[in-house]
Order: C-alpha cells, then structure tokens, then sequence
C-alpha cells in the first residue's frame, strides 16, 4: 500500500515536470504548497504571541504593551494577508495547469490506441476515466496533500511551541492526542471500504448514462428502456446506500470529534488553570498554550483520514494510469509488433497488376476460435471484387487485416506486391478510403465533416467532391449550407444523408483503394439508388472492395468472393456464380424471391 501512495503520488507530481509540465510548474507548486501549508501555524503562532503581550500587558495594567501587541498583530497579518492569496493565486494556476497536462496526456493516449482495445472495452469506461478519475486524482495534489502537509507543520510547530512552554501540557497533548488518533484511525478502514466500492459503482453508473446516449435509438426501437432504467438504478441505488452508509461512519466521527476538541480544551484549562496558580506558568503562556493545542489535536485527529482519503484518489490515479500505461501491442503502430524495417522508396502502384493478395492467410482474434482459416485472394487493380456471405463468416476481418489493424497469425498479405509488414501505418492507412455501414459524423459542421478525408483541402475541392457524392444541393437547401453543425453521431440527417457525406469524405482522399462495408445495407431502395449513384463516382477507375449482403448492389462486381466459416467457398462473377448453382446462386434466388414477393 505504502508502495502504491509513494509511486502513484511521485507519477502524479511527475506531470509538473515532464510530459507537458516545465520545472517552473513544479518549483511554483512547491514553493505555493509550502507557504499555504504553513499559513495555519503562521496565523496562530502570531496571533497566540499577540494574545501572550495582550494578556499579559491587561495583567500588568500596561496600556503600551496593549497597544505593542495590537501593532504586532496587525503587521504581521497584514503580511500575511498579502502573500497567502497570492500564493494561493499561484497554487490553483499549478493545479488547473497539471490536470489540463494529465488530460491531454490521456487523450493522446486513447488517440493511440489500437481498434482491438476499443472493439474490447466499454466506451463509458474510458468515459468515467476521462471525467471521474481525473477529478479524483486532482484532489490528491489539490487540497489533500495541502491538507496533509498542513496537518504536519501546523502540529508539529505547535508542539514545539508548547514543549517550549511547559513539558506538562506538552505531556498531556501528547497522551490525549494519540488517544484522539486511536479512536479517529479505528474509522479509517471502513470508511476507506465504502468510499471504494462508491467509486466502483460510479462508474456503472456514468456507463449507464453513456448507454443512453450512444444506444438512444435501440432503445426506442426496441422499447428497452424500461430494462435499461433498472439497470441503471441498480447501480445508482448501490451509490445511495453506500453513500448513507459513509454518512453514517462521518457523522459518528464528526460527533465524537466535537465533542473531544471541546473535553480537551477543558482539560487544558483545567491543567493549565492549576499550573497557573502556582506560579508554574504565565497565564499569556497558557494563552499561546491553548492557541496551540488546537493544531496538535488537529494533526492527530485527522491526519488517518487524510491519508486515507489521499490514498483513495491515488486510486483514482492509479485508474488513469492504467490507460496510460496500455501495453504497446495495443498502440495503432503495427510497424512495432512486425518488426519490420519500413521501406524508404516510394510504393510503386504500377508495378504489379495485382492489387491486394492474401496468401494462406489464417486468422483469430482469440485462441478458442479461428476466424480466417488458409485464405487465398487476389485483387487486381482497378477491379470491383465483392465479398458475400453468412453473417460472421470473416468479411470485415479480411478488412480489418487489410487496414493493418489486426496482423494475421498464419500466411502474408501483400499489397502493390509488398508486404503488408513493410508498410508504415501512416503509408498503409494513405491508400485506403473506407465507407462503413454507418458512417460516423464528428461534432462540428458538415463542411469540417467532409474535410476530414483531405485535411489540406480547398473550399473548392469540398464542394467537389460533395457535388460528386450527390449531397451538394441538400447541403446548399440548409439555412447555414456548409456551415451546419451535425449533432453528436450525426443524428439530424438521415441514414442515406450521412452516407452521401461519407462519400463525399472518401471521394476528397482520393485514396487508390476503397473498401465499402455494407455502404447501403441500413437504407430504404429509394437512398440505396441515390447512394449508389454517389458510389459509382467514387469508384471510378479505383480498386474496390466492397462487403454486400443485398447481392443487387454487387451484380456487376469483376470477381465476386463467397465466404463461409473463414473460407473462400465460391468465387467468380455474378454469371458465373449463378452457372454453378451454389451457395451465391441459393442466396441471391432467396433475395430475388423476397423482393418479388413484397
Ligand atoms: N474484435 C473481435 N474480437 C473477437 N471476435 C471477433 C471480433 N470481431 C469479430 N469477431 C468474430 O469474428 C467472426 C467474424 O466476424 P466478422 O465481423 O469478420 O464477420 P462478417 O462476415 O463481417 O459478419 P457480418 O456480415 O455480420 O458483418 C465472428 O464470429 C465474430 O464474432
């Protein structure tokens, strides 16, 4: 545990100096933490002295001391008065400046991050990181280890102002503030329990939310919201009972520790009081005595439960630094994982008349099941080869093992006849456009939207290419044309909408390959014909490959591959396929049959 405390605070103090801080952070940070931390002993060390020379000089019926001791007093606060805000100025600056460090460090991070960890892990996950945690972990180099170090100077100060004093008040702090400690630690460890367990179902519980939101249209359509809602307060209702629980132990605590503050000071008095009568003690050093004492029953009290609650956002923390430190197989640079020495001369697209080709290629995501099993293709250049199937037999894999997100286990796959280990990923990822099923809209307007195929783009070429993409004049129709913002996910524009804007994205990258996953499979006829007219001015004189399940969109594909189980089981055009009455032949025959029959 103490281990943990050491290496998470020391990795989180790290922020201020490297990976985005400067040594100037950390110094200021210091420099304000340690003037803060000793505001409280300074302001009651001066004000205990001030009391000593008034009480004193009332004692002694001396109107000048009176009037020495309010002078001293009102220096030294006005001083102090002037440099604790500033430093606290200084303190929040350093505090909001390292979680803004530590933020975009994550966010860099996650950036990085191979398709394999998202397609693996909750979005609400990295969510709750994002948000909970970062929050959490600010606390622990915010107020708690002011709080901590506060603790430690006031308490200590005092206590060598007090053994300074009188050994016998010193004693009785001592003995009565360990006592304080015992009791006050006893409280320690299950407070520690719940607040962990608190955290944990935090987390369900911003998952939840994030469910609501991305799964917003599941949910109506499939009028699960009832379901999703217990689910929901299954994990809120685990909060509230925590949290009563953790109110429960805190107001058990706050009372006894109002109630001791109070029988302590009695007792000093009382101590004190007798010491005073026989001439033992000044009654203005029972007076900084008693200023003091406060301080030193403060530390005891609470320093269990700062350390507690400094080791539960060290916690939260640890959480971020488990995205942080994600193995490298995870990170989207497969060049890392082939050990590959990327080629420096330019890749020949002319050479080969072979686009893409599999060679005995055998895939799987996981031990237990073998995805792509021996596969052998080609794809030759300029060609329109379709790949059809079962569901689940391995189309978007072949994809996804083409975009070099995943590397097969067994076999090679070449691309313009090199390697696919021998390109770097920003070389791989420059060929390819991708339209998917459903294409994902960026928060931002409809214009950055498209831009984002060619980041360098003109306003000419956007309007090109959404011209191209047969989206132009619905574009133009908008009060703000171009400059529409698209909700989150792209939810004000329909389906066929949002495809056409991912055409004209991929039309603007002018990439020699494209790979269309199911382009119109969620769209009615009507946007199916649209999209597909945006399609064939996408595909013009590029290698294309598209996935399909409504066959009618891949009639006049060159090669047709059908796949079954992770294998090529037919392959030809649609002629031939339907020639040799197979699986192509029995699908397309139920699909055909369908559509006349509705
Ligand atoms: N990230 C993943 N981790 C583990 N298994 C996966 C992953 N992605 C896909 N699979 C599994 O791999 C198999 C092939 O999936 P794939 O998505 O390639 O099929 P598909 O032919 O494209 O299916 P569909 O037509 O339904 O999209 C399936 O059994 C699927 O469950």
């Amino acid at each position: 545990m103490k281990k943990i405390v050491n290496s998470n605070l020391i990795r989180l103090f790290s922020f201020m100096w490297k990976d985005g801080g400067t040594p100037l952070l950390g110094i200021s940070y210091i420099v304000a933490l340690i003037i803060l931390s000793s505001q409280q002993f300074l302001f009651n060390f001066v004000g205990a002295l001030g009391l000593k020379i008034v009480t004193d000089s009332i004692l002694a019926k001396d109107l000048h001391g009176l009037f020495k001791g309010l002078i001293f007093v009102a220096k030294w606060f006005g001083i102090l008065l002037i440099i604790i805000p500033i430093f606290g100025f200084i303190y929040e600056c350093c505090i909001i400046k390292t979680t803004m460090i530590i933020k975009e460090n994550l966010f860099k991070k996650v950036l990085s991050l191979s398709l394999d960890y998202f397609e693996k892990k909750h979005s609400g996950d990295f969510m709750s990181r994002i948000n909970n945690d970062v929050a959490i972990a600010e606390g622990a180099y915010s107020w708690q280890i002011m709080m901590l170090v506060m603790a430690f100077i006031s308490g200590i100060g005092s206590a060598s102002v007090i053994f300074y004093v009188n050994k016998m008040l010193f004693l009785y702090g001592l003995v009565i503030g360990l006592l304080h400690f015992t009791f006050n630690v006893a409280f320690v460890k299950p407070l520690k329990n719940v607040s962990d367990k608190i955290q944990s179902k935090l987390s369900e519980v911003v998952q939840r939310f994030s469910d609501i939101v991305s799964g917003a249209f599941v949910i109506r359509v499939f009028m699960i919201g009832e379901i999703i809602f217990k689910k929901f307060m299954q994990a809120n209702l685990a909060v509230y009972r925590l949290s009563l629980k953790r109110v429960k132990y805190n107001s058990i605590l706050a009372a006894y520790n109002y109630t001791a503050g109070w029988l302590i000071f009695f007792g000093q008095i009382v101590i004190g009081g007798y010491l005073v009568m026989k001439n033992d003690l000044t009654f203005g050093n029972l007076m900084i005595s008693v200023n003091m004492m406060g301080s030193l029953v403060w530390l005891f009290g609470s320093v269990g439960q700062f350390l507690t609650n400094l080791q539960s956002s060290l916690a939260g923390a640890q959480r971020i630094f488990e995205v942080l430190d994600i193995d490298k197989k995870y990170l989207d640079d497969t060049e890392i994982e082939y050990n590959c020495v990327p080629m420096v001369t330019e890749i020949n697209q002319n050479s080969s008349s072979i686009c893409i080709e599999f060679k005995e290629v055998s895939f799987s995501y996981s031990e237990t099941k073998e995805v792509l099993n021996d596969i052998t293709f080609t794809v030759p250049k300029c060609a329109k080869v379709a790949f059809v199937g079962e569901s689940g037999g391995g189309k978007s894999t072949i994809f996804k093992l083409i975009m070099g997100f995943y590397k097969p286990q067994k076999g090679e796959i070449l691309i313009f006849g090199r390697p696919i280990s021998c390109y770097t990923v920003k070389e791989l990822r420059s060929l390819f456009a991708y339209v998917p099923q459903d294409c994902y809209l960026f928060n931002g307007s409809i214009y950055e939207n498209i831009r984002y195929g060619k980041l360098n783009a003109t306003e000419k070429e956007v309007i090109e290419a959404a011209k191209k993409a047969n989206i132009h004049d619905f574009i133009m129709s908008l009060p703000e044309g171009y400059n529409t913002k698209v909700g989150d996910r792209g939810l004000t524009l329909s389906g066929g909408q949002r495809q056409k804007i991912a055409i004209a994205r991929a039309i603007l990258k002018d990439a020699p390959i494209l790979l269309l996953d199911e382009p119109t499979s969620s769209l009615d006829s009507e946007s199916e014909l649209e999209v597909m007219k945006a399609l064939n001015a996408l595909i013009e004189g590029k290698t294309t490959l598209i996935i399909a399940h409504r066959l009618s969109t891949i009639k006049d594909a060159d090669i047709i591959y059908f796949i079954e189980d992770g294998k090529i089981i037919e392959k030809g055009n649609h002629n031939e396929l339907l020639r040799i009455k197979g699986k192509y032949a029995n699908l397309y025959l139920k699909q055909f049959a369908t559509k006349y029959y509705f």
